[in-house]
């Protein structure tokens, strides 16, 4: 159990249901680092909730071509872990919006799972997603985690079955990440995500009791996070984003742009 306020948990627990949780997938050190920080600073005053910031790896099994354009980009311009606890460092100088690591369990490995865990609490981190260690693996780093207070979120999918979902639920803190299709990361097509995934949610919402609920992958607009997201807490929207950066950096006024595509996501065009 996490015993201390954590800002995930506080975010859940005063969340009013007006309206959506709303997390943005960030790649650390995308499109620079000192832009990445500009970023999240920017999400926090323009409707964002929280902020998982990807730990780039050159071998990222589960993502798509955006984002894994952009943890090359990172990759090519030096991003280290150092780097990557420096960018939350810096956020937390100004803001208290709740960020979550996500990435591969190799370079968090590589670095030592004792000092990941400590240096990432002291950075201000709130949580950590490990997409490719299932809870049956998860020994190789909760009890470093705990000792930090730092929760691990766990990932449910289409192919996972109701039972496992129980099983997730049971161990997973803070939230649960219902991957809303199976494959890839990035935005699909037209109405791909809404019609598969209704049967998804329908087990989700049996299943997943104990913990808040975000869903993600293929989400790109207001309208399919609302039709997606409409049982869950909220939505985690990365490759629509990542593109929306991609296409305005570094153009002039390029924030701007992206700050306009993250209100429009969150409250619908204004
Ligand atoms: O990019 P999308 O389709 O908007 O979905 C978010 C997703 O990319 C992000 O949360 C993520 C990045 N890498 C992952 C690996 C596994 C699960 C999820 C992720």
């Amino acid at each position: 159990m996490i015993t201390t306020e954590n800002r995930v948990t506080q975010l859940f627990e005063q969340h009013d249901d007006s309206s959506k949780i709303m997390s943005l997938f960030l790649t650390a050190g995308y499109p620079d680092l000192q832009a990445c920080v500009d970023l999240i600073l920017g999400f926090d005053e323009n409707g964002v909730d929280m902020v998982e910031l990807g730990m780039p790896f050159s071998d990222p099994l589960a993502d798509g071509p955006t984002i894994q354009y952009s943890s090359n980009v990172a990759i090519e311009q030096g991003i280290t872990m150092k780097k990557i606890l420096d960018i939350v460092e810096q956020v937390r100088k100004q803001s208290e919006i709740p960020i979550i690591l996500m990435g591969y369990i190799n370079p968090v490995l590589r670095y030592g799972a004792e000092d990941f865990c400590r240096d990432a609490a002291e950075a201000g981190v709130d949580g950590l997603i490990i997409p490719d260690i299932p809870i049956e693996e998860s020994g190789i780093l909760t009890e470093e985690a705990q000792r930090y207070q730092l929760p691990i979120i766990y990932l449910v999918a289409p192919n996972t079955s109701d039972e496992r979902m129980q099983k997730i639920d049971q161990q997973s803190q803070g939230f649960v990440y219902c991957v809303s299709v199976t494959g890839v990361t990035g935005a699909r097509e037209g109405d791909e995500v809404a019609q598969s995934v209704q049967r998804f949610i329908d087990r989700v919402k049996a299943n997943i009791t104990n913990n808040p609920k975000m869903v993600g992958f293929g989400i790109k607009s207001h309208e399919d996070a609302q039709r997606i997201a409409a049982d869950m807490d909220g939505f985690i929207v990365g490759s629509a984003l990542i593109d929306t950066i991609r296409e305005h950096y570094p153009e002039e006024g390029w924030k701007e742009q992206v700050f306009a595509f993250v209100r429009s996501l969150k409250y619908g065009t204004e």
